[in-house]
């Protein structure tokens, strides 16, 4: 789905290229910085983290071709994690002609400690004081011209996200380039001294106001306390449920449907029907399963209003700076699953694709972490496009069942974590997750984002779902269907009590998540019929891409065992289920 970071493109760089390095601490918008100098879309968010592997990108400047390289954000250069092994090897064996530091207005003393170790080592650097505007709107004034004295080096404010100081910034990269009389290595330099050059420079530099804490300082404070902030964080997750869930509904019944229904396929039909009308290929094509039908009704007409909505919701709660907040609350209970409370990122993540949301969690302070929480989303998280899924076939008919589907995902997330939290070894690090300053979106970035995201979605989703839907309209018109579902009939039809045809969907999930649960749309169940047959898809496998992640990650055998333990606990709960369901239906 169309939510990875751009990271692993790799660009080949040739000799004379000038080569780039964009550092700074975590969430001060090194990624946004790239993304507008290179034309490159990058995810960037509210939270520490959101870069976790080095991108690179081409910038053309004074017809001179360089090549930014967007590295993960670190907190200092001491080589503690592998961020910041990243970063350090970047400053050792790159041979950069040049660093961009970004630092963080509204945090200067921290960001400044992290400007002069990079400067010790001794590569000619320029700094974007970035966020500015933020600063400005909390009483913070820097002089820049005394800073670029004491650093000896330009100093260029920006505000990023609205390309504010970004050409001056390039011009001062290209004027500094190669220009290594200001610098020198120094990598003997302590702690203490560094902090103390840094209080220093902070005095001559900065002046903040004394003044009254903003609205949205004092809110993003109270959010952080269980009270009000537990009540507000309920409010907000009802929020984001209603308008994803209704507003989902309202989308697709007064545009994508009919839209889809009225004019798309039956453009489709009277071409095809000028040439064929009947026959397998007439009905792969446009026939009930067709994959001009099917192919077009799932993808954009049932899941796309959700999985945008989703988006839209995402993007603003991660541009908002929230989602640490919510961390912070979730904490202690999180830490029952074995994890620290900064994972509900990757957690919510999970909600929209499971993609990133497994390479999201390598900001995790631990392998036991990243381990629990990419499996807990591997198996009962639903994404996005499930999600849609779940209420096209139960909305109408039992917001019941479908209310019990997402109680069963909680609970089982809650058990599965506690089990895994014993099994694996390993012990939980504190939440290291810093709590960034509470901003309103920028509309502008934020529509970025979910274009981006939408327009990833509608590229990788649907060929794999026109390919499944097309594998389904064979092999329902070639009896290839009949003949599987007759050897897995002992499962399907006696343990789960679901019919034979079910099968589809279990052929299918294996592909897209969604397809585990879409098929089952045309096969007029009962309620508990509905339960079981959405328990199994919820469970069951995660799909190819997921999968695929998990072995670039853990390595084929923990992916094996994850696959395979989803499978197992899919048809062990969905059959019992149908076993105490059909068992109580018999008392009454
Ligand atoms: N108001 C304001 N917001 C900004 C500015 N620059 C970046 N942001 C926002 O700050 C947040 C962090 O930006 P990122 O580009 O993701 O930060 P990063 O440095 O790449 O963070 P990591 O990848 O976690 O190291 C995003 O929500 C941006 O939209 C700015 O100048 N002004
Ligand atoms: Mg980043």
């Amino acid at each position: 789905m169309g939510c990875h970071t751009a990271d692993g493109k790799d660009l080949y760089i040739e000799k004379n290229d000038l080569k780039i390095l964009l550092m700074g601490n975590p969430n001060v918008g090194k990624s946004v910085v790239f993304s507008k100098l290179t034309g490159m879309e990058v995810m960037s968010a509210n939270y520490t983290g959101t870069t976790v592997t080095y991108t690179k990108g081409i910038i053309n400047h004074r017809k001179k071709k360089g090549v930014l390289i967007d590295v993960p954000g670190t907190y200092s250069l001491d080589s503690t994690s592998p961020a910041e092994e990243v970063a350090i090897e970047f400053l050792n064996e790159a041979s950069a002609d040049v660093v961009i530091c970004v630092l963080d207005a509204t945090n200067l003393e921290r960001n400044l400690n992290f400007a002069l170790q990079v400067q010790e080592y001794g590569l000619p650097t320029v700094f974007a004081l970035n966020l500015i505007d933020v600063a400005e709107r909390q009483g913070i004034s820097i002089d820049v011209e005394k800073l670029e004295k004491e650093l000896g080096a330009p100093v260029v404010p920006t505000v990023a996200i609205r390309n504010i100081g970004l050409v001056e910034l390039m011009e001062k990269t290209w004027e500094i380039m190669g220009n290594k009389e200001n610098s020198i290595t120094d990598l003997t330099v302590t702690e203490e001294e560094r902090w103390q050059k840094v209080g220093k420079i902070i005095k001559q530099v900065q002046n903040v106001e004394d003044r009254h804490p903003t609205f949205l300082e004092k809110l993003g404070d109270l959010m952080l306390q269980p009270f009000p902030g537990l009540p507000i964080a309920v409010f907000v997750l009802m929020m984001a449920l209603g308008v994803v869930v209704g507003g989902g509904k309202g989308l697709r019944a007064a545009i994508f449907l009919p839209l889809v229904n009225n004019w798309i396929v039956p453009f489709f039909r009277n071409i095809i029907s000028l040439f064929i009308t009947e026959g397998i290929t007439y009905n792969i094509l446009v026939g009930e399963y067709g994959v001009l039908v099917k192919g077009i009704e799932w993808p954009f007409a049932l899941i796309l209003p959700y999985v945008l909505l989703f988006y839209i919701v995402l993007s603003f709660l991660e541009d908002s700076g929230y989602l640490p907040r919510l961390g912070v609350l979730v904490d202690a209970t999180l830490r029952r699953l074995g994890v620290h409370g900064g994972n509900i990122v990757p957690f919510i993540m999970g909600y929209g694709c499971a993609v990133p949301a497994i390479l999201g969690t390598r900001a995790a302070t631990s392998y036991k972490e990243r381990l629990i929480v990419s499996s807990l989303v591997a198996l009962a998280v639903p994404c996005a496009a499930q999600t849609g899924a779940f209420i096209a076939l139960l909305g109408e008919h039992s917001a019941l069942v479908l209310a019990s589907v997402y109680l069963i995902s909680f609970a089982s997330i809650v058990i599965a974590g506690t089990i895994l939290n014993k099994v694996i070894g390993g012990k939980i690090e504190p939440m290291l997750l810093e709590i960034p300053n509470l901003l309103l979106p920028d509309s502008q970035a934020l529509l970025k984002k979910i274009w981006i995201r939408t327009k990833g979605f509608m590229i990788e989703a649907e060929l794999p779902m026109m390919l499944g839907v097309g594998f389904a309209a064979l092999v329902a018109e070639t009896g290839m269907l009949n003949a599987v579902s007759g050897y897995v009939a002992p499962l399907t039809t006696g343990w789960l009590g679901l019919p034979s045809e079910a099968t589809l969907g279990l052929m299918l999930g294996i592909i897209r998540r969604e397809l585990a649960v879409l098929p089952l749309l045309e096969l007029n169940l009962t309620t508990l019929q509905l339960l079981v047959g959405s328990v199994v898809a919820l469970f069951y496998i995660p799909c190819l891409s997921v999968l695929g992640v998990l072995i670039k990650e853990f390595g084929i055998k923990i992916s094996l065992i994850i696959g395979v333990s989803t499978i197992v606990i899919a048809f062990f709960i969905g059959g019992l289920i149908n076993q105490i369901g059909s068992f109580i239906g018999l008392l009454f």
